[in-house]
């Protein structure tokens, strides 16, 4: 059988590639390293991700300008994220412009103190240089005060945001199939929880107080310069078309090595999980070597994609100071020249200097924001894709409910059900007719890929059928409810998935709010109880990681009574594989008996015992049924199943 997918997929704990102070995965995050620092450009190299086995996870191989379809689905995710926070967002804004003002009046009022303060109070006259000062320390405080509001407003609003954002993936990922997660691996999604999500926060945490205070600082000083000395402001403006070029340029250059940085993350997040939830066959294998080679390689591709990003950002910076560095020495000259002329006041030309450093400052923090929002657009891109993602097995817009008053709960159908994968993928059921009366244990068997789990997966509707339809109680699966399917039909995987927590809550995963005593009497009924009785702390015992710290029958037989205490009128049972000991599988095959008792069970069975205690087996072939019958009939003829029966009986000595 293929393995299954539990109801509780093997979700790796979202480690990354760089663990930071805070657990959370460090991600291609625009820096302010210094230019000089920046290594030149590396030449990209061949994506390993596209090598044997590796194939990229999460990614195109180029990144165009997004679709702008995508770009709009973005665009809404971001507005319906900030909504709700329209009036503290608001507030925040007014503390940012109050900051902002109160920080443009020092250059003036130091003009004024230079120009007219200095000479009064050499005169005998302190108080125009005196209102200067307090004007300055007024000025000071009143920023003080509004970045401090700004803060605690911005941090409100974002890390609610993110809270939000997070709830919407976890969410999101949880509703969507079974059918879905087995091609979008658990990676991925962890991805897009942490360094996607962390990729939104810093555009979040920086982009209010980069952007807007880059565009009011801006906006501000040009209109002051052009107030105080038309002929200086237009050198400065004349600075204003090489750096639009350079801006155009950088915006798009950025994106696109801050799009590649993203997806090779990405990529090392689903291959390190991906490694370390197999950590056990990769060490039975000896392929640690192979697994950090080919990881070596997608972390060199993670720095030859950072590296560039970061070439890019050194490229910009330089071009950007060089030319704020001649416009101030223009400025100097000229202004200079004009006060030795007489034609310009000293403090005007002091005021113009201070804020021309000023004017070319945001700039670099322009930088640093576009490439936080080229990060946060391609993280965003993802986010959005994945909130879109539809589920390919929705629940219905108006439920069926099951008929009240049916005598027997628990009548599986099959109706001519087809069945392929996907579009285009073989037909691995076909015309599959079959009919389970409530109670009925039914064993399937056959050859490996001859369709079982399938039928399992169809009947958990963790896909709908191609073509037919399966019915519960003469209701199509399309039709029912999920809670209602949930608790109605339950399937128990061969993993026997076990969360981290004690033995009692993982029993209790079946009925949320059941009681100790709810958990005890279930454990009895399965003679779960006794074997739980040999563990240290009984039913509060630890399970660990996965339930590591219990035998494969000690699982089996949680598996067994969380089932039990689900009380599903059809159970679906993916028969374990694993060899047990005489006691532990006789203890399995009671706990089973007290499982199936009473209800409809369809077992995909590999025990010749399973076999024999069904009321029927049902032998597939190619997604057919060859064979259907009672199990000692069958084995009596001379089908397909007695040549199995034979071939177990023979091999079981
Ligand atoms: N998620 C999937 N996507 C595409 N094809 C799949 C998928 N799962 C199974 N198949 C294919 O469907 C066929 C039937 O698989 P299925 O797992 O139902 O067989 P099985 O009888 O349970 O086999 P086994 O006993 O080996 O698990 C196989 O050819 C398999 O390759």
């Amino acid at each position: 059988m293929t393995a299954e997918p539990t109801t509780g997929a093997t979700v790796p704990e979202p480690t990354g590639p760089r663990p930071t102070a805070g657990g959370t995965v460090s991600e291609p995050r625009p820096d302010r390293a210094s230019p000089a620092r920046v290594p030149p450009l590396a030449k990209p190299r061949a994506d390993p991700a596209t090598e044997p086995g590796w194939e990229a996870v999460d990614a195109p191989a180029d990144h165009p300008e997004p679709p702008k379809e995508q770009a709009r689905r973005s665009r809404r995710l971001l507005y319906s994220l900030l909504r709700p926070w329209v009036w503290p967002s608001s507030a925040a804004l007014v503390a940012l412009l109050v900051e902002n003002l109160a920080q443009l009046a020092g250059p003036l009022l130091i003009a004024r103190a230079i120009d007219h303060g200095v000479p009064r109070a050499t005169a005998g006259d302190a108080t125009p240089l005196t209102l200067c000062v307090v004007g300055l320390i007024g000025c000071g405080v009143l920023s003080a005060a509004a970045r401090y509001g700004f803060f605690r407003l911005s941090a409100s609003v974002g890390q609610s945001l993110l809270l939000d954002l997070r709830t919407r993936i976890f969410r999101h990922s949880q509703r969507l199939p079974v059918a879905f997660h087995e091609n979008y691996t658990s990676g991925r999604v962890i991805s897009r929880l942490t360094s996607d999500v962390d990729a939104v926060r810093d555009l979040v945490e920086a982009s209010l107080d980069g952007l807007l205070t880059s565009v009011i600082t801006v906006t501000g000083i040009t209109v002051l310069l052009l107030w105080l000395d038309l002929p200086l402001a237009l050198i400065v403006l004349a600075s204003i078309a090489p750096l639009l070029m350079m801006t155009r340029w950088f915006r798009r250059r950025s994106r696109q090595a801050y799009g590649q940085a993203r997806d090779t993350v990405a990529n090392i997040i689903v291959r390190f999980g991906e490694t370390m939830n197999a950590i056990r066959a990769v060490q039975a294998f000896r392929a640690e070597r192979t697994k950090h080679s080919a990881m070596n390689r997608l972390n060199e591709a993670f720095r030859d994609a950072h590296t560039e990003a970061l070439g890019v950002v050194a490229r910009y910076t330089a071009g950007v100071r060089l030319t704020g560095n001649i416009a101030l020495a223009l400025v100097l000259a000229l202004g200079g020249w004009r006060v030795a002329e007489g034609d310009l006041q000293l403090g005007v030309l002091a005021a113009f200097l201070l804020y021309l450093r000023r004017f070319y400052d945001p700039l670099d923090e322009l930088a640093t924001f576009t490439n936080l929002y080229a990060a946060a657009a391609s993280a965003l891109e993802k986010i959005s894709d994945f909130l879109v993602t539809p589920s390919s097995v929705p629940e219905p817009a108006v439920p069926v409910p099951l008929p009240p008053d049916r005598p027997h709960r628990g009548t599986l159908r099959f109706r001519s059900v087809d069945f392929r994968y996907g579009p285009g993928s073989p037909l691995i059921l076909e015309g599959l007719d079959l009919t389970v009366p409530a109670g009925q244990t039914v064993a399937v068997v056959g050859a490996t890929g001859a369709g079982k789990s399938t039928v399992g997966k169809l009947a958990a509707r963790f896909y709908d059928p191609s073509g037919g339809a399966v019915l519960l109680d003469g209701v199509d699966l399309r039709e029912l409810a999920d809670g209602e399917l949930r608790r109605e039909l339950v399937l128990v995987t061969q993993e026997n998935f076990l969360f981290s927590g004690t033995v009692a809550e993982n029993i209790a995963v079946a009925r949320p709010g059941a009681t100790g005593a709810d958990i005890r009497a279930a454990a009895e009924a399965t003679g779960a109880a006794s074997l739980l009785s040999t563990l240290p702390e009984g039913y509060d015992t630890e399970v660990r990681k996965r339930g590591n710290r219990l035998s494969a029958g000690q699982r089996q037989m949680v598996a067994l009574t969380r089932a039990f205490l689900a009380d599903p009128a059809v159970l679906l049972l993916d028969e374990a594989t694993s060899s047990l000991d005489i006691p532990t599988e006789r203890a399995v095959q009671r706990a089973m008996a007290a499982v199936l008792a009473d209800r409809t069970a369809v077992i995909i069975a590999h025990r010749l015992s399973t076999v024999l205690a069904a009321d029927r087996v049902l032998v597939l072939a190619k997604g057919r049924i060859l064979e259907d019958g009672p199990p000692l009939r069958l084995a009596e003829s001379d089908g397909p199943f007695a040549k199995l029966y034979e071939r177990w009986t023979t091999s079981m000595g």
